[in-house]
């Protein structure tokens, strides 16, 4: 049998840091996934592992689903990829329209960064304007003009602007505080040239951090008065927080809206849309350029249609299960860990949360990393020690799926009260 630690001494020989994306390196090395199922992983090792990651939230309803594995796997006996148009681009599109209303048009990509880059293109190519806004701790992708201050990885790495990135683009982003409006507004009084605002609203990539009563609806009037797109990214609150993403759960429409992650339940597809006056300057009938051979493939299309009717078929038991178990989860990890005197936050929402080890409110960029994050590696490793895999960082988020049984969840509880423990040693 294959170990962990042999596979990762072989990985990094062909593959830098032995890792195909900086998240998944944990110290002193990951363990190597062999197959999943439900709420499952098992690694080389044949350990069986309840999966919290869950595909850094693609996995919404869980790995391997039957609807969607159907779906695809009757795609697959028709074929690949054509690029060519394809009736089930409409039906997925017209399907993505209907669960977000502030949507006209919708183009396809690949990946979440891929449709981040292209909102912002599109911003910029709407006002004709250069800056874009973005607040501290938001990830949206690995492209340059948004990897400024960026949480996720590049946070867990220290890293705040890339080698390699363009001053001449990064310059051109201007970053606010995440909960702060004045800062917004003085940000936006100060420069003319402000081409959009792109925001998560809801940060799940400091952790998890809530917008602030009156935060998203005063952006969104700030933005309008000043005639500045408003660009949403629910690459993971789409479908997450509710069929419509966070712009349904709070009442606010974005005029540019970037989704990824749980629109597949774990394929390879992302998309972009917006108002018809936005989305209609994109090339061959605009002059905004994007383009992807990869582009609406039948197998992520055929994904992402089954993903969306069979949560908007299960929506009603669903969001609401997922919402009581986070509440009796996150409500008893809580008294743990007071019990046990442990200063710490714990910041929850629909079937997302995180722990902090710190005595203050966790609202923004600067008091996320004020937390202690050597004490949340240490209760990652136990965790991990007990079959339970949470994202390795204090700047990722605890996802629940819908394959996450009760049974799970208590046994989850008891390895938070090991690594709770270990941590107040
Ligand atoms: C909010 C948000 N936007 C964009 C991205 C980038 O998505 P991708 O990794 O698919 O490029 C992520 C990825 O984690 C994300 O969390
Ligand atoms: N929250 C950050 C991500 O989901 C990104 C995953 C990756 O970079 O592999």
């Amino acid at each position: 049998m294959m170990t962990n630690s042999k596979l990762f001494s072989d990985a990094k020989k062909v593959i830098p840091s032995g890792v195909n994306s900086p998240v998944r390196y944990f110290e002193p090395y990951p363990f190597f996934t062999k197959k999943s199922n439900g709420a499952y992983l098992w690694d080389a090792e044949n350990k069986k592992i309840i999966d919290f990651c869950n595909g850094y939230g693609a996995l919404l309803l869980g790995h391997r689903r039957k609807e969607i594995i159907s779906a695809v796997s009757n795609q697959l006996s028709k074929g690949t990829l054509y690029c060519t148009p394809t009736e089930s681009e409409i039906e997925l599109s017209k399907l993505i329209i209907g669960n977000f209303p502030s949507i006209d048009k919708v183009r396809l990509v690949n990946t979440g960064g891929e449709a981040t880059m292209t909102a912002i293109r599109l911003a910029r190519g709407f006002t004709k304007k250069k800056k874009i806004i973005k607040f501290e701790g938001c990830y949206h992708g690995a492209h340059d003009s948004v990897l400024v201050k960026a949480g996720s990885g590049s946070a867990h790495n220290g890293i705040s602007v890339s080698d390699g990135g363009l001053d001449e683009v990064s310059k051109n982003t201007l970053v606010v505080q995440y909960n702060n409006i004045e800062d917004l507004q003085k940000t936006i009084q100060k420069n003319k040239d402000i081409a959009g605002v792109i925001v998560e609203p809801i940060l799940a990539n400091m952790g998890l951090i809530l917008p602030e009563k009156n935060f998203l609806s005063d952006l969104r009037k700030i933005t309008k008065e000043n005639n500045i797109p408003l660009i949403f990214d629910e690459v993971v609150t789409g479908f997450r927080v509710a069929p419509g993403g966070a712009q349904e759960h709070f009442g606010i429409k974005p005029d540019i809206t970037t989704m990824a992650k749980a629109l597949s339940n774990g394929f390879t597809i992302a998309a972009v849309g917006g108002r018809k006056e936005i989305m209609d300057l994109l090339s061959p009938g605009g002059k905004v350029y994007q383009a992807s051979t990869f582009a609406g493939n039948p197998i992520s299309v055929s994904a992402a249609i089954a993903s969306i009717k069979t949560i908007n078929k299960i929506k009603n038991k669903l969001y609401s299960k997922l919402e009581r178990f986070n509440l009796l989860f996150s409500t008893a990890l809580d008294d743990m860990a007071t019990d046990m005197n442990i200063p710490h936050q714990i910041n929850f929402t629909a079937s997302m949360f995180q722990i902090f080890f710190t005595n203050k409110p966790v609202t923004n960029y600067e008091t996320s990393k004020k937390a202690d994050s050597k004490k949340f590696e240490k209760m990652f490793r136990t965790l991990l020690k007990r079959g339970i895999f949470i994202a390795p960082s204090q700047f990722e988020v605890v996802f629940l799926s819908d394959a996450h049984t009760e049974n799970d969840l208590n046994k989850t509880l008891d390895a938070y009260d090991a690594a709770l423990k270990s941590v107040k040693k």
